[in-house]
C-alpha cells in the first residue's frame, strides 16, 4: 500500500535554525495520525512540508506517493486546514461553499450543505460573525468536502473551548467513519488526540522522538517500579525513556518488544499522555546533559 506520508532525513532550516531535522517516518494509509509536541517543536513546519507550502532544506518527502503540491492533481488529493482557521470574514457560508466548488475538482456539494445544515448554521450567515468553534467547523467542512485522500489539520482545536473541541473531533471521527481517507492532525495536547488517533508521532525540539500505531506504542512501553537500580543494568533490549529514583526505589519508563519477566519489577501500563511525557522528560534530560557538557 502507498504510504500516505513518507519522509527520509527530512529537514527544514529557517536562517541558521533547524525547525525540523532528520525526520524519517513512513505512515501507511488509512490512519488518523496525531502529531503531538510542545509549542515550537516543528509541527507546523512538518505539516507545511507535507502540504507543499514549504520546500525541504534537507532530505525528501513524498505524500500519497508524489511530491507535495507538485501538480494540480496532487493538490486536489490533499486537504489542508491551517492553524489560523482560514476563512474570509466578509463572505457568507454559502460564498465559501461556492468558492470551494469552483476551486476543487472533487468537491462534494451535498456533503458540504448537509454538514452545514447539521451544524445548525445558516448559509447566508457572514463568516466574520461566527464563533471560533463555528469557524473551525466551517473550515473542517471545506476540508472534508474537497474529498481529499489525506486531510491535514494544523492545531484545529487549539482555540476552542472543551465542548467545541469535543464537537469538532466528533465531527472529524464521523467523517472518517463515513468516507475512507487519512488524517494528520497536530496538537500540543495529547488529550485532544487520545480519543481520535490510532497513530502517533511525538515531535520535540525539531526531532521525531517516536512514531507508530497507538496500540503498538502502548503495548511496547511500560512503567517499571521496583528496588533502586542503575538503568545501565537493564537487559539490552529494554530502552530507558525516562527514569526517576528515590533512595530505595526506581521508576522507569522503558521501550521493549519483549515481555518483562523480572519479578523485582511491578509493571504497569502507560496512558498515551504518560508515554508522551516520558519522551518529553527524556528530551529535557538530554538537553540538561548537553548544557552541562558545554559549561565544562
Ligand atoms: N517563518 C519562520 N521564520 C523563522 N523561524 C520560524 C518560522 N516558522 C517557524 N519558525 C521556527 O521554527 C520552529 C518550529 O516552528 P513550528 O511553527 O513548526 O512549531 P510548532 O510545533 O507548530 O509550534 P506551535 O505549537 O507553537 O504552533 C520554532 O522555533 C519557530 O520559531
Amino acid at each position: 500500500m502507498t504510504a500516505v506520508l513518507e519522509a527520509q532525513a527530512l529537514g527544514k532550516k529557517y536562517g541558521r535554525h533547524w525547525a525540523l531535522r532528520e525526520c524519517t517516518i513512513d505512515i501507511p494509509a488509512g490512519h488518523v495520525v496525531g502529531l503531538v509536541g510542545p509549542n515550537g517543536a516543528g509541527k507546523t513546519t512538518l505539516l507545511k512540508l507535507a502540504g507543499g507550502q514549504l520546500e525541504p532544506t534537507a532530505g525528501e518527502i513524498t505524500v500519497l506517493g508524489g511530491r507535495p503540491g507538485g501538480t494540480p492533481a496532487q493538490l486536489a488529493r490533499v486537504g489542508f486546514v491551517a492553524q489560523e482557521t482560514p476563512v474570509y470574514a466578509a463572505l457568507t457560508i454559502a460564498d465559501h461553499l461556492r468558492l470551494g466548488a469552483r476551486l476543487n475538482p472533487r468537491w462534494d456539494a451535498t456533503m458540504a450543505e448537509d454538514r452545514i445544515a447539521r451544524l445548525g448554521l445558516a448559509p447566508k450567515h457572514r463568516v466574520g460573525k461566527l464563533s471560533g468553534g463555528q469557524r473551525a467547523q466551517l473550515a473542517l467542512t471545506l476540508g472534508l468536502a474537497k474529498r481529499p485522500e489525506l486531510l491535514i489539520l494544523d492545531e484545529p482545536v487549539a482555540s476552542l473551548d472543551p465542548l467545541a473541541r469535543r464537537e469538532f473531533l466528533q465531527g472529524l471521527m464521523e467523517a472518517t467513519a463515513e468516507h475512507e481517507f487519512s488524517v494528520v492532525l497536530s496538537s500540543h495536547l495529547v488529550s485532544d488526540l487520545e480519543r481520535v488517533c490510532d497513530y502517533l508521532i511525538v515531535l520535540i525540539d525539531s526531532r521525531v522522538q517516536v512514531a507508530g500505531e497507538v496500540d503498538r506504542l502502548l503495548a511496547t512501553h511500560h512503567r517499571l517500579t521496583g528496588p533502586r537500580l542503575d538503568p545501565d543494568r537493564l537487559p539490552a533490549d529494554q530502552h530507558v525513556i525516562s527514569a526517576g529514583h528515590t533512595d530505595r526505589q526506581s521508576t522507569l519508563v522503558v521501550h521493549t518488544d519483549s515481555p518483562i519477566h523480572d519479578p523485582a519489577w511491578t509493571v504497569t501500563q502507560l496512558s498515551l499522555e504518560d508515554l508522551v511525557l516520558a519522551y518529553m522528560e527524556q528530551r529535557a534530560a538530554e538537553n540538561r546533559r548537553v548544557a552541562l557538557e558545554v559549561q565544562r
